[in-house]
């Protein structure tokens, strides 16, 4: 299964809430890959996102499309770097190199709508893998609005919204984050599927590993965790 993960925002928590994802699933014994198709913000030789899910999930099978240095939506970084924009077939087939695996997330960069290059955002490689996506969104007052307008433009390309996932859960919730759990799905018609902890980026691999299940829906991860495909494709339960 392939699985996009979209957020509202950046910094909204979807490489914390993939690197979750990978965790649950590595510990239901599936063999799991993770993408990110455009890295910004890092410069060559850095660790991006991918570096921080494999610290959190021990996930290796990982593969970057593109990465540029600004801080920007990567259409704008790469213009002003003067690199090549990002390449649809060229993320789609980075995808594929992991069909083997029971489960591929595949992380956005920014919003639904960011550009990952001119006329290309995370929406063209959902249809492209024909996945549906997760959007990871904000707790608290704000997240209603914003998680609304991504799913509806989620709705409005054809696609699937999976389910959404609260990036990052107080301990104590205030008044609209705890109102928020039963207006988001009410709003968008999309169930809320897993909320992971503030802090839980702050994790050692083998605790965030061992709390990962329990942010998530369990019938959910279990309808999302098919039966391993093969004994050896790699990255199952340590
Ligand atoms: N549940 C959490 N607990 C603690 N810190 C978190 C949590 N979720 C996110 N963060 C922190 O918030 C910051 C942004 O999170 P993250 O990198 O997951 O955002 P993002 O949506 O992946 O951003 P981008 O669009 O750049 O990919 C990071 O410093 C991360 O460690
Ligand atoms: C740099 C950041 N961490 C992401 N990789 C890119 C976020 C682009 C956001 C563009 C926007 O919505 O204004
Ligand atoms: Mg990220």
């Amino acid at each position: 299964m392939r699985l996009v993960i979209t957020g509202t925002s950046t910094d909204v928590g979807k490489t914390v809430a993939t690197a979750a994802l990978a965790a649950a699933a590595i510990g239901a014994g599936a063999s799991v890959a993770v993408c990110k198709p455009a890295q910004t913000g890092v410069g060559p030789g850095e660790p991006g996102d991918l570096a921080e899910v494999s610290r959190l999930s021990g996930v290796t099978a990982t593969a970057e499309s593109y990465r540029y240095r600004d801080p920007l939506a990567p259409d704008r970084a790469a213009r002003r770097e003067g690199a090549p924009f990002a390449d649809l077939s060229t993320m789609l087939s980075a995808v594929s190199e992991f069909d083997d695996r029971d489960l591929v997330l595949v992380e956005g960069a920014g919003g639904v709508l960011v550009r990952l290059a001119p006329d290309i955002t995370i929406l063209e490689v959902a249809a492209g893998l024909d996945a549906p996506l997760v959007v990871v969104a904000a707790a608290g007052l704000g997240t209603l609005n914003h998680t609304e307008l991504t799913v509806r433009a989620i709705r409005a390309a054809g696609l699937e919204c999976a389910g959404i996932v609260i990036g990052s859960w107080p301990d104590e919730p205030d008044l609209a984050q705890r109102c928020n759990l039963e207006d988001l799905p009410l709003v968008t018609g999309v169930p809320i599927v897993g909320r992971i902890p503030a802090g839980a980026g702050s994790l050692d691999r083998q605790r965030f590993g061992a709390r990962a299940p329990e942010w998530f829906d369990a019938g959910w991860l279990s309808r999302l965790v098919v039966h391993p495909k093969s004994a050896d494709a790699g990255d199952r339960a340590h």
